[in-house]
């Protein structure tokens, strides 16, 4: 394994092969395994989980961590291709990339979708780009469409809770005040389809998520006798539910133009997932989301705050697979 980029260049077996040394880790630490390396990570956007659990994970195996946040103590950074850099930027990820990559053993990278071309937004055009200027082994810490290592922990907690492997999935959208990437609704679909589950997006009209990301995990379910469908319809889809996994995202029709998507939310606050979501349900239905996440607009506190929700468990797992990422990159 050179690359940590997607759940879907991975078959199911490899990606439980993944699942299978993490658990060893966690339970045998080898506080040794990676020492002497050194980890760079990139963020061109925030973050809180992803940046702490990577620094965790890399010092739990006996490396280190160089963190450059561009813009905070680090030059700004340019990644269009082309610019004529006269503005704020003062260096560009072309020369950046691979300096940062000369220092380290592996490299991870964030950078979110641009949230104006759709087409180039679902192509990775930007992550992309990133990528070939990499020569070293590279992580995905979020890119415009995928969302690996949440994906990989997600799946992670879901064993660790006995969630049936063919149990029901629903991703609920779920409401915020501005339009979010598609990212994690698109990994998380595709490593629910891919666990073998029975998928149910469940958004309303307006929010479908593009034919190539239901494509791609409907792919990822024909191999391993699991399903996906969307519906807007809350009752059907929350019937008999193993977990409700709520993400908030753009509406993809309306990709990049904020008016008409700011129109579109006005009568959907009720998008924010409450007690009475889980009448229905199956009785140890969990609640799940990536983080971060807004109290009482996309959850509200009764539920954050009550027994159903996992998302603690969810981020600390983070740092539980990541281990075994680094250890597949790093030690093979
Ligand atoms: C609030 C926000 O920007 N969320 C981002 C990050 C989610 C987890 N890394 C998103 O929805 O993609
Ligand atoms: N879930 C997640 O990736 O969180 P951060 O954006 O805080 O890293």
């Amino acid at each position: 394994m050179n690359r940590f980029l997607d759940l879907a260049d991975f078959p199911r077996e490899q990606v439980k092969d993944l699942l299978g040394l993490a658990a060893r880790l966690q339970q045998h630490p080898q506080p040794q395994a990676l020492a002497g390396k050194v980890l760079g990570l990139l963020f061109l956007n925030p973050s809180l989980r992803t940046l702490a659990s990577f620094q965790s994970a890399i010092m739990r195996l006996g490396g280190t961590a160089v963190v450059i946040t561009p813009g905070q103590g680090t030059w700004q950074m340019e990644t269009r291709s082309g610019a004529i850099m006269n503005g704020a930027a003062a260096e560009h990820v072309r020369e950046a990339v691979p300096v940062l990559a000369s220092y380290c053993d592996a490299i991870g990278i964030r950078m979110f979708a641009e949230g104006r071309n759709l087409a180039a937004d679902l192509a990775e055009t930007g992550f992309k780009m990133m990528a070939d200027l990499c020569d070293k082994p590279l992580v995905n810490m979020e890119s415009a469409v995928s969302h690996p290592c949440q994906a990989l922990a997600d799946w992670h907690t879901m064993d660790e809770l006995r969630v049936p492997e063919r149990g029901k999935f629903v991703l609920s959208w779920a409401n915020h005040p501005r339009a979010l990437p598609l990212a994690v609704p698109s990994s998380t679909v595709h490593m629910a389809a891919q666990r073998g589950m029975e998928v149910v997006v469940l958004r309303p009209d307006g929010f479908a998520l593009p034919d190539q990301i239901m494509e791609k995990a409907r792919q990822a379910a024909k191999a391993s006798g699991g399903s996906v469908r969307e519906t807007n319809d809350r009752s059907e889809a929350l019937d008999g539910a193993h977990v409700i996994y709520a993400k908030e995202w753009g509406s993809p029709q309306h990709y990049g133009d904020n008016e008409a998507e700011t129109r579109l939310r006005e009568y959907l606050s009720d998008w924010c997932v409450k007690d009475n979501w889980f009448r229905t349900t199956d009785p140890n239905c969990h609640f799940m989301h990536c983080l971060p996440v807004r109290r009482n607009v996309a959850v509200a506190d009764e539920v954050l705050d009550g027994p159903r929700s996992v998302v603690i468990r969810e981020a600390f797992n983070r740092m539980v697979v990541q281990m075994a990422v680094l250890y597949r990159l790093l030690r093979g």
